[in-house]
Order: C-alpha cells, then structure tokens, then sequence
C-alpha cells in the first residue's frame, strides 16, 4: 500500500448507486498523483495491491507518522449554492500517533454523528451510494462522504455545529458557491469558523477531473434504442424513454469540452485544460425554474415530488406540438409533428386548463427548462466546436428523464455530432474541489495568501467572455 505524503491518491474506492435502482459495488482501483490525474485525466487500469486480513490489522495497528503540517482534523470541501449546500467529508481511517494523544470526544462524537446516521436534521441527507472509500487525501487514507441540506438551512447547520463542538476544533473551511460570500460573516459570528472561498468554477472543474480520474464508471452517457435513431418512434414517450440504456463512458481524452452545470441557475464552460477554461454562457431557466414553477404550477413541496409528476405525466396536453399547427410535419425544415413548437402553448386555452393535471403541468415544466439547456448548450458547442458536452449539478439528481431529453435532444439536433455525456456524483464536484484543498502544495499556497503575499491570482479561464 503506497501512501505519499503531499499528494492526493486513491487506493480503491467503492461506489454503489441507486439512481433507477442500479445498484452495483465497485471493484478496488488505483492510487495515482492528483497532479498527474489532472494533467493526463487519464485513467490507466488499475490492480490494487492484494489486501489481506492481516494486512488489513497491522495497517490498523500502526498509526501513520504524523504530518505536523497538515491542518487538524476534520476536514471537509464546502459549496453552499442557491439552493443545495453540498459537504464533503474525509473520514480517516487511521488515527496518527499525535492525533492518537490528542483525539478528542469531541472529534470522535462528529465523525460518530456523521457516518452513523443518513439524516440530520430535519433536511440534512447524507448520500450514502455516492460514498467513496480508501481515498487518500494528503497522504491519509480514508472515505469521502457526501451530505447535502438546503441552503436556507445554514442557520440551523450552525447551531447543530456549535452544538457538536465543532468549533473548537476547526477554525477554517475551504468554501465555495455564492453562500460562501453571503454567509461568511454568519459563520464568523456564530461559530467563529472562517471561510477561505475559492472560486466556484475552478473548484468545479477540479472535482470533475480529480473524481472522474478516480472512477471509471463516473462519466457515462445514455444510450438510445435503435428505433429512435431510425426517426420513427416519437421521442418523448415513455416507451421509448425507457428504452435508453445507461453506459460507461471513457473520458481520458476530455479535452476539449462543453461542462454544462445545471444547479440552480446554469453555467456553461469551455474546458480545454484543467487550468485553461472560460465561462462562455449561461441561463437563468434552470434547476431552481423547474422547481419554482412546480411549486406555482402544480403545488409541489419538493424537488422528489416534482419529479415523480413529471414522471408521470404528459406534456402534449400542455405544449403546443408542430402537429397541432400543422397538422403534421414542418417538413420543408425538418421539424416533426411531434416536436414541442410552443412550450406551454395550450394553456391559452381555458377549457385545456380546466381539464390539465399537475402531472402534465410538471412534466411540461421539466421538458422546457431541459430543452432550452439544451439548445443553449447545442449553440455554444457547435459555436466553439466541441464534441463532448458534460452535464452536471443537482438538477439532473434522480432526473433521468431530463438526462434522456438532453441525449436525445444533443444528437437530434446536431444530426449525430454531439454526444451528451453526465457523471455520478452530479452536483458534489465544487465541494470535492475544496476539499482537495488539503493537498500540500494547494495549502502551502493557501498559507501565503494568509501570510499576506497576494493571493493566487485567479486561473487563466475564470473570466466570463
Ligand atoms: N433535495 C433537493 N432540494 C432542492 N432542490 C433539489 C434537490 N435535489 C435536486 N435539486 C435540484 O437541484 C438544483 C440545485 O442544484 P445544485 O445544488 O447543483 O445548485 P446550487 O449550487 O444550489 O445552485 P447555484 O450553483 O446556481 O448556486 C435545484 O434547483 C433543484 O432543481
Ligand atoms: C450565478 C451562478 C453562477 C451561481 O452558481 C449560477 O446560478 C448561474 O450561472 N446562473 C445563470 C446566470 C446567467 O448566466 O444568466
């Protein structure tokens, strides 16, 4: 077993997922240098050094040597969006001898609360198939664990910190996401913790890469049946919906890419390197729209609810088809009778609304906010001649009906050309950023900035063009 102080690893990790039920465990995998993971994003195969029992004991037995340097446990990445506040937490595996000494209750009693339980709080969650294990984060072994709570929850996550104690034990966390800005002076005030905010673009693109280098099943894409590239089967139904397969796909040549981050509000990049990337786009329909016009429209209370009604619903009672206006095709430009030629166009009609259900209504409301992403994201990848479009962020959580719109939507339009491709751990890469903040060299340049030299001047791509 390799451990290299100062440099991101992981050993093996597990993964199990339960979006549609596909429940699969991961076999052990690699240990390899974030740096060079993140020059290459290349995934070469992997064979984990054979871990026996014994082996197993005696790891547990000898305390790793203590890396005096490193910030004090625990250790977490932060990202408090406009709606999700996402946190990742490294569990070590180990104690060191110096930690050993200094353990405290109060340590041991949050690193309890936190991977004993899958709620906290009323709205906290703790996305157990996501969990990553024996990731090694500045030469310490451990699990990435990954909780979520909304983001007008902060009140309440700082008092349940104060009450845990957390404060006297960190005094800094590495942030992102506009919350970052917003409540730093709150988590000054009522927890003494400060905030050391890193842009939320660059924290996104590296958890991409460093978490997709990790994983070989992170970045997949959905495969249609063969009926629906033969033009004549209707898209949007259900059946052939849910006739699209989920496939791995093999991302070690990313470059370069549309990453399309559909949170709240959307934002769109060119990536052409880890540290060569722009902010082409963006669009304020996005995940929060399609919650918000649910909650208006069909009285949900929540994004599960809102996406088990689109599930179940149909939009064609909503929208008005090309068909409804022609009467068929449009086919002088290709348009087919069953494309939504006017999104919510029906519901001019009084009697239409009269007769429409809340299903229809939060269908009709995922299928606009997906396919205007959609033709935006079409636009600014053809504009800059990309290929590969990567979708991520929260809004696409438990959506696999806007991941197959998007598929669908992405090839249809560009006759083949662009392929629309999405990740597991959708909307925790801007936390997992942070977090790999931990890394030596990242918190030796972290340490100048506090000792007053200026700051890491932003990287080459952050800036909006
Ligand atoms: N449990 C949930 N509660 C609320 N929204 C959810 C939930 N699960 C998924 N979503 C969807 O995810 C979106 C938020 O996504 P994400 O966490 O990636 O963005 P954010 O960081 O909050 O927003 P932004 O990046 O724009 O600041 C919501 O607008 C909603 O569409
Ligand atoms: C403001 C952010 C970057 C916050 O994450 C996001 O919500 C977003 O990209 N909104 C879209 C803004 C626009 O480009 O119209």
């Amino acid at each position: 077993m390799t451990e290299q102080t100062g440099v991101i690893t992981i050993h093996h990790m597990r993964l199990h997922r339960c979006e549609g039920c596909l429940a699969a465990c991961r076999p052990e995998r690699g240990a390899r240098s974030l740096v060079s993971q993140l020059k290459k994003a290349r995934r070469s195969p992997y064979t984990a050094p054979p871990l026996n029992k014994e082996t197993i004991k005696m790891a547990d037995l000898k305390p790793t040597p203590p890396d005096n340097n490193a910030p004090p446990m625990p250790w977490f990445g932060m990202d408090i969006g406009g709606t999700l506040t996402k946190l990742v937490y490294f569990e070590p595996r180990e104690t060191n001898r110096r930690e050993l000494d200094k353990e405290t209750e109060i340590l041991k009693n949050i690193r309890r609360y936190l991977t004993r339980n899958s709620a906290y709080g009323k709205t906290g969650r703790r996305d157990v198939h996501l969990q990553m294990d024996n990731v090694t984060i500045r030469g310490r072994r451990g699990t990435l664990h990954f909780i979520r709570f909304p983001t007008s929850e902060v009140g309440a996550f700082l008092q349940l910190a104060r009450s845990k104690g957390m404060a006297t034990l960190v005094n800094t966390i590495y942030a992102t996401g506009g919350g970052a800005y917003k409540f730093e002076v709150d988590f000054i005030k009522e927890v003494n913790m400060n905030l050391s905010k890193l842009d939320e673009l660059d924290a996104l693109i590296a958890g991409v890469l460093f978490v997709d280098s990790m994983n070989p099943q992170e970045c997949y894409y959905w495969a249609p049946p063969d009926s629906i590239t033969s033009q004549d089967t209707p898209p949007y139904l259900e059946a052939s919906l849910s006739q699209y397969a989920r496939k791995p796909f093999d991302f070690s040549n990313p470059y370069p890419f549309l990453l399309v981050n559909i949170g709240s509000g959307v934002s769109m990049l060119v990536v052409n390197a880890p540290n060569d990337y722009y902010r082409v786009s963006g669009t304020s329909l996005g995940g929060g729209t399609f919650l918000g016009l649910c909650c208006l429209l069909a009285g949900c209370s929540s994004f599960e609810e809102a996406i088990a009604l689109a599930a179940a619903g149909d939009n064609t009672t909503v929208d008005k088809l090309v068909r409804d206006i022609y009467g068929g095709d449009y086919e002088r430009f290709g348009l087919r009778g069953d494309l939504v030629a006017s999104s919510f166009g029906h519901m001019c009609s009084a009697e239409r609304r009269a007769k429409v259900s809340r299903e229809d209504l939060a269908r009709a409301t995922l299928v606009t906010i997906t396919n205007n992403i959609g033709s935006i994201a079409r636009l600014c990848a053809s504009n800059e001649r990309l290929e590969r479009v990567v979708f991520c962020g929260n809004f696409l959580r438990v959506n696999p009906l806007s991941m197959k719109l998007l598929s669908y939507a992405m090839s249809y339009w560009s006759r083949g050309a662009l392929k629309a491709l999405f990740l597991e751990h959708e909307g925790y890469f801007g936390a997992v950023g942070c977090l790999l903040h931990y890394d030596s060299k990242n918190h030796k340049r972290e340490k100048t900035k506090s000792d007053g030299a200026p700051a890491t001047p932003p990287e080459p791509g952050a800036a909006d063009r």
